[in-house]
């Protein structure tokens, strides 16, 4: 019989794993459902920017956050990647003594599923610290109790993800996809937007069809086909986060003004989303966005992105 792969620890048995953010390429959202959630038409694509969370094997449980944005990121039991390890060990029969540390880098509360990187990589990274080699299909269902992005964060790549987002359906990509992400001053509350979304559809009296995938965006992801996926680019929840926020019509102007092929709130923002046609056109996207002092930061970067990785 072969033995399973041995853990790859790094010095004093740390495992660190590495996890993408994600912009959200369609996000069609159904009628609100009995229990809160929203049914989704969610394609997912990772994107480079990342988190790393590192566990090393301690007395008790600790948790350690870096990065510039560290302060906004809670330190206590209520850190998605502290409830991840806490699940896995209470499934384990263990107690969750583990240092978790995050290296935080995914703009926080901006619609990156930065908080379900973190729960992603934080499973991964105990799983192995622990030996505990759980299949795959239980790390997904593990990360679905998490969150409805959380299972996302685990696979990477591109998916569409149904029901409220967990269930999975990985997608093809043929190619590279160039974006600019606008990062804005301050979060917003995920309920916080859904509630804003249900609120404008019972004003505007419409009915809410049920959310499907929409083919064209498909094909376009399918052949890497940076100029035909711009035009089917779609989020139900931007009318909701410009609500909230009017301040973010500004900065997706300024990004098409300055060439990129579109502009979209990422997810339920504040974070806005532009796709460019090549990463020199990235770049100049990027500047335009610092110099117009409508977003905090702008950041270049590509995907589809590898899902969480131990590294
Ligand atoms: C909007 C999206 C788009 O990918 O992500 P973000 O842009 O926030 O990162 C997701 O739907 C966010 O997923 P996630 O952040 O994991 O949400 P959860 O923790 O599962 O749920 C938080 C809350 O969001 C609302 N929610 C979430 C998912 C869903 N399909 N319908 C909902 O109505 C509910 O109010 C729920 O209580
Ligand atoms: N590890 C984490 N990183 C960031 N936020 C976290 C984390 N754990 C819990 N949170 C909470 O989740 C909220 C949503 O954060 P985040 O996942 O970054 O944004 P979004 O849901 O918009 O993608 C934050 O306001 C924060 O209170």
């Amino acid at each position: 019989m072969s033995q399973p792969a041995a853990t790859p620890t790094g010095p004093a048995g740390t495992v660190t794993v590495r996890v993408p953010a994600k912009v959200n390429v369609q996000l069609s959202v159904g009628p609100l459902r009995p229990d809160g959630f929203h049914d989704l038409a969610n394609v997912f694509l990772a994107v480079g920017l990342y988190d790393s969370v590192s566990a090393t094997r301690a007395e008790a449980p600790l948790l350690t956050v870096s990065g510039p944005d560290a302060a906004q990121v809670p330190q206590d039991r209520t850190n998605l990647a502290a409830r991840a390890a806490e699940l896995l060990a209470r499934r384990n029969g263990l107690a969750p003594d583990v240092h978790l540390h995050i290296a935080k880098d995914i703009p926080v509360a901006g619609g990156m599923a930065g908080g379900s990187a973190d729960a992603a990589g934080a499973l991964l990274a105990c799983d192995r610290l622990w030996g505990l080699h759980t299949p795959r299909e239980e790390l997904l269902a593990l990360c679905a109790e998490l969150g409805s992005d959380v299972p996302f964060s685990l696979a990477g790549g591109a998916a569409l993800g149904e029901g409220r987002g967990e269930v999975l359906t990985p997608l093809e990509v043929g190619g590279d996809f160039h974006w600019v992400f606008a990062v804005a001053e301050g979060g917003l509350s995920t309920p916080d937007v859904y509630r804003e979304c249900d609120r404008l559809r019972e004003a505007a009296e419409g009915g809410v069809p049920e959310p499907v995938a929409h083919e064209p965006l498909l094909a376009a992801l399918r052949a890497g086909d940076t100029q035909a996926l711009a035009p089917t680019l779609r989020n139900d929840l931007q009318p909701a986060a410009l609500s909230l926020r009017p301040a973010l019509a500004e900065t997706l102007d300024t990004g098409l003004a300055a060439g990129a092929l579109a502009a979209l709130v990422s997810g339920s923002g504040p974070t806005c989303a532009f796709l460019a046609a090549d990463a020199d056109s990235a770049i100049r996207v990027a500047h335009a966005l610092t110099a117009s002092g409508t977003c905090r930061a702008a950041r270049a970067t590509s995907g589809p992105a590898p899902g969480a990785t131990v590294v």
